[in-house]
């Protein structure tokens, strides 16, 4: 502790910070230059971080293997048990015993966390030996823990044999600024004497800066604000001795891919780094490739079918575009039983639009990309708290959030891919509890609640249809649709036309005016087309988008934004999606609500 209260003290003056100074101008040197930096800085001791023992888990070096490129090769694991029961007990290992620091075991005991869930155990042992990997579990089940308690216990040995240094020894990039936060405060909470910096954009750099001047061990960040911050020479990398890319293929969805090689680009080689992703994109496997070494594939949902979490069971109702709004009420009411619900939605403007309408009945709060840094922490944490128990939010929490206790997710419109299906599903039924997830549909997009069943190997059972009366509680949201949107015979140009909502999409409105080549001649030639804001990126890998029930997002209005945004796959915006619409998207600002993806220009996250 003294330690570390002496490295908080340390200022510019002390020659250790003026070293570091020193460090910074070479970093910007290696920024003009260089493409990587392989010696461990001089100030720090060399450190050796990687034990080699038999371990508790009896893991064998002989069965790791290359990275297969999600194939399960992690042939010790019985994959019945390496499910996402994640909170059997008799399957766990006691924590206590695996000789990991006791600050560790009792900080996670405080938190009832007494055993591994099977990724932890999974990962621990190799993890410990210095192994790179690339790890995929299903939704809740502990891949955090899996990957921070190695590292954390590795840091803490080692500050206890010598003086902490002044650069962090961790970087643990995420994809969103929430994920990054949870990450950053499960690393805290594992061990209060790490010094942690979670760095992300929307909030003042200059104290991010200041904290990183004051040295950590761990910083956890979004790329666009670690890369803003190494290029001002206040985040040094050269002592890096564990990378995390946690999320990695949603780093791709969102744009940062770029961002993320550069910063792998610049850390040390004699470093260990570990990748999670959901699915493997040739990005990831390039990335795998260039980045890891010898990388091992712990890989807990292989070719099993089911790729949901347990414990989640799943509804589908469908309802016409008129009435969606109006059956979230009985819905919540019927599933959610008084605790904790997601709504989804595809923009940010219906995420506002359907937290109005529903604030009238409901206490709840929308979540998304356009709202400010501060308020989307007080909104997460209002509803973590219990402050109101309706979250709508845009796909900005479909993945990796960690809300203990949701117990409804609706997908109010249908997500752009299965894989994203998944994530927001997985935001209930998390560490073993249970959950419920419904999907509204409409009659046109019954073909892709099948292709979604397909998928991700589950069932829906369907609901009765709920009949609503008119002037429902949500009725403003109906009205405010109508009127703003462009339905009906507004033919797009009311406040914010077809051109801006791909919500339409969903709603399937009016006859297709048949623009569906543009889209299936894209470049996407994915499974389901080429729809989505896929077809817009060019990228065959992501195989799962639904093409057939149109656009998606924006990829519309940023690849074939010549007018004809009423070719929306299958359904189209009919009469009303005429040039008009289109432009009038361009004109106000680019791509709209559904943001920008990878069209716009990046801050430190976008698309969402
Ligand atoms: N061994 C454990 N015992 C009990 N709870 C645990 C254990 N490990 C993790 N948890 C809890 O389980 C929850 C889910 O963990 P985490 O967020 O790491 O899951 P994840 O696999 O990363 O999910 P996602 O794929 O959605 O990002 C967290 O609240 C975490 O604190």
């Amino acid at each position: 502790m003294m330690s570390v209260i002496l490295r908080r003290f340390s200022s510019s003056s002390t020659p250790k910070r003026a070293l570091a100074a020193a460090l910074g101008c070479l970093n910007h040197q290696l920024w003009a230059g260089a493409t990587t930096t392989s010696t461990a800085q001089p100030l720090l001791k060399a450190r050796d971080f990687h034990v080699r023992s038999d371990g508790p888990l009896g893991y064998k070096a002989s069965v790791v293997s290359q990275a297969g490129f999600a194939a399960a090769d992690y042939a010790s694991l019985d994959e019945d048990k390496a499910g996402s029961k994640g909170n059997d007990s008799e399957e766990g290992l006691e924590i206590a015993k695996l000789g990991i620091s006791q600050e560790i075991v009792s900080a996670l005991a405080k938190r009832n966390i007494t055993k591994l869930f099977p990724i932890q155990k999974a990962v621990l042992e190799p993890a410990m030996q210095g192994r790179d990997m690339f790890g995929r579990a299903r939704t809740g089940t502990g891949k955090t823990l899996a990957f921070g308690i190695p590292i954390i216990d590795k840091i803490i040995k080692h500050n206890t044999d010598n003086s902490p240094g002044m650069y962090p020894l961790a970087l643990v990039l995420a994809p969103t600024r929430e994920l990054a936060r949870q990450v950053e405060k499960e690393f805290h909470e594992s061990a209060a004497s790490l010094l942690t910096i979670c760095v992300y954009g929307g909030t003042p750099i200059s104290n991010q800066m200041r904290q990183l001047d004051s040295g950590v061990d761990v910083v956890v960040g979004t790329p666009g604000r670690i890369i803003d911050l190494m290029k001002r020479g206040a985040l040094i990398l050269n002592a890096v001795k564990f990378v995390v890319i946690d999320e990695a293929d949603q780093m791709l969805n969102v744009g940062f891919a770029e961002d993320v090689e550069t910063i792998l680009s610049k850390l040390p080689q004699n470093r260990q780094s570990m990748m999670f992703s959901a699915t493997m994109p040739s990005w990831i496997k390039n990335l795998t490739r260039n980045y890891l070494k010898n990388p091992l594939t712990i890989d807990l949902v292989g070719d099993s079918d089911q790729k949901l979490a347990d414990g989640i069971s799943l509804y589908s109702i469908m309802s016409d575009m008129y009435s969606k709004a109006s059956i979230i009420g009985p819905l919540i009411t019927e599933h959610a039983k008084g605790g904790k619900c997601i709504v989804f939605t595809q923009t940010k403007r219906d995420a506002d639009r359907l937290a109005y309408a529903m604030g009238k009945s409901h206490r709840c709060e929308p979540l998304h990309g356009d709202i400010s840094q501060n308020q989307r922490e007080r909104t997460l944490s209002g509803f973590r708290d219990g402050e109101f128990n309706i979250l709508v939010a845009t796909d900005v929490a479909a993945r990796g959030l960690d809300v203990p206790n949701v117990d409804l997710v609706i997908h109010y419109e249908l997500p752009n891919s299965s894989e994203t299906f998944v994530h927001r599903s997985g935001r209930t039924g998390r560490a073993g509890k249970k959950g419920t997830a419904i999907l509204i549909y409409t009659q046109e997009q019954a073909r892709n609640v099948k292709l979604i069943e397909r998928d991700v190997g589950c069932r829906f059972q369907e609901l009765p249809k709920i009949t609503v009366e008119g002037g429902s509680d949500m009725g403003g949201m109906r009205d405010r649709r109508y009127n703003e949107m462009g339905f009906g015979r507004s033919s797009g140009r009311g406040d914010s036309g077809f051109g801006r909502s791909p919500g339409y999409k969903n709603f399937g409105y009016g006859k297709s005016s048949g623009n569906n080549g543009s889209f299936s001649g894209g470049p996407s030639s994915g499974r389901f087309g080429s729809g989505g804001n896929r077809a817009g990126i060019g990228r065959s890998d992501r195989s799962s988008s639904f093409g057939d029930f149109g656009s998606g997002r924006s990829s519309g209005f940023g690849e074939f934004g010549s007018g004809r945004s009423s070719g929306f796959g299958d359904f189209g915006s009919g009469r009303s999606g005429g040039s008009s619409s289109s432009q009038s998207s361009r004109g106000g600002g680019g791509f709209g609500d559904s943001g920008s993806n990878r069209f716009g220009s990046f801050g430190d996250e976008r698309k969402f």
